[in-house]
């Protein structure tokens, strides 16, 4: 169904270096990801899963093939273009990447600033409804050297989802949690994908999580496989 996607990749060959070292790293890749789908990307480590991941999420040019992000061509997009594109998507890394002189509450609401029609006072609303929503109710005032592992990436959750993104974005969301941290972290995102409808896309090595993905495709040697399962 072309008109419910949130991505969808055409025959995307990508490649790093120049010249005589420019090696081939991602192969014909095609890939469609709809609204309220959760896709988990398995595959071994150096395989080109984080180098796809960039490119969906408008951090580096595509060289060859189409990638359509909401029906906006980012092959040849400006760097402009770009960041445009990067306001409709939640980013989460493995480190979670809080500012650590800013409390939970002001790191959320710092990715809704990004969005100049809000004022201050909704943005302080909306980010303190959002930490209530990853059931952070009581940490809103907490800076991150004094939240758990877990707490942390819950916030990044928060900050992630705060703006409704169209797509949200995971680089091993659990990897640096315990088994129960993990899988709260990843039943979270489950949940608020989808009330909100959006797409999210997890890479990540952690068995453990599998069950939450809608589909689950593998990364090898820089080609995408079949659907595993
Ligand atoms: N900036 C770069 N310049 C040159 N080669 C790179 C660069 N970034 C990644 N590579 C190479 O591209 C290939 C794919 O890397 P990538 O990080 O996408 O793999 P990955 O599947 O995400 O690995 P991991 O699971 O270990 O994070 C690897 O062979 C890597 O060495």
């Amino acid at each position: 169904m072309e008109s419910n996607y949130v991505v969808n990749i055409k025959n995307l060959n990508q490649y790093f270096g120049k010249k005589t070292l420019r090696s081939q790293i991602l192969f014909d890749i095609n890939l469609t990801i709809n609204s309220g789908e959760i896709t988990i990307m398995t595959g071994p480590s150096g395989s080109g899963k984080t180098t796809l991941l960039t490119l969906i999420g408008g951090l580096r040019s595509v060289q060859e093939g189409s990638l359509k992000f909401l029906n906006r061509e980012l092959r040849g997009a400006t760097n402009e273009q770009l960041v445009r594109v990067r306001r409709h998507i939640g980013y989460i890394f493995q480190a979670h990447n809080l500012l650590d002189f800013l409390t939970a509450r002001q790191n959320v609401q710092m990715s809704l600033e990004l969005h100049k029609d809000i004022s201050k006072w909704e943005a302080h609303r909306q980010a303190e409804a959002m930490l209530h929503a990853v059931k952070l109710e009581n940490k809103v005032n907490y800076y991150p050297s004094d939240l758990s592992g877990g707490q942390k990436q819950r916030v990044a959750i928060a900050r992630a989802l705060v703006s409704h993104p169209k797509l949200v974005l995971a680089d091993e969301p659990t990897a640096a949690l315990d088994s129960k941290s993990g899988r709260d972290v990843v039943s979270l995102m489950q949940q608020l994908a989808k009330e909100q409808n959006c797409a999210i896309l997890i890479v990540t090595h952690d068995n453990r999580i599998l069950d939450v993905a809608d589909r689950i495709i593998c990364m090898e040697d820089g080609r995408l496989n079949k659907e595993v399962a």
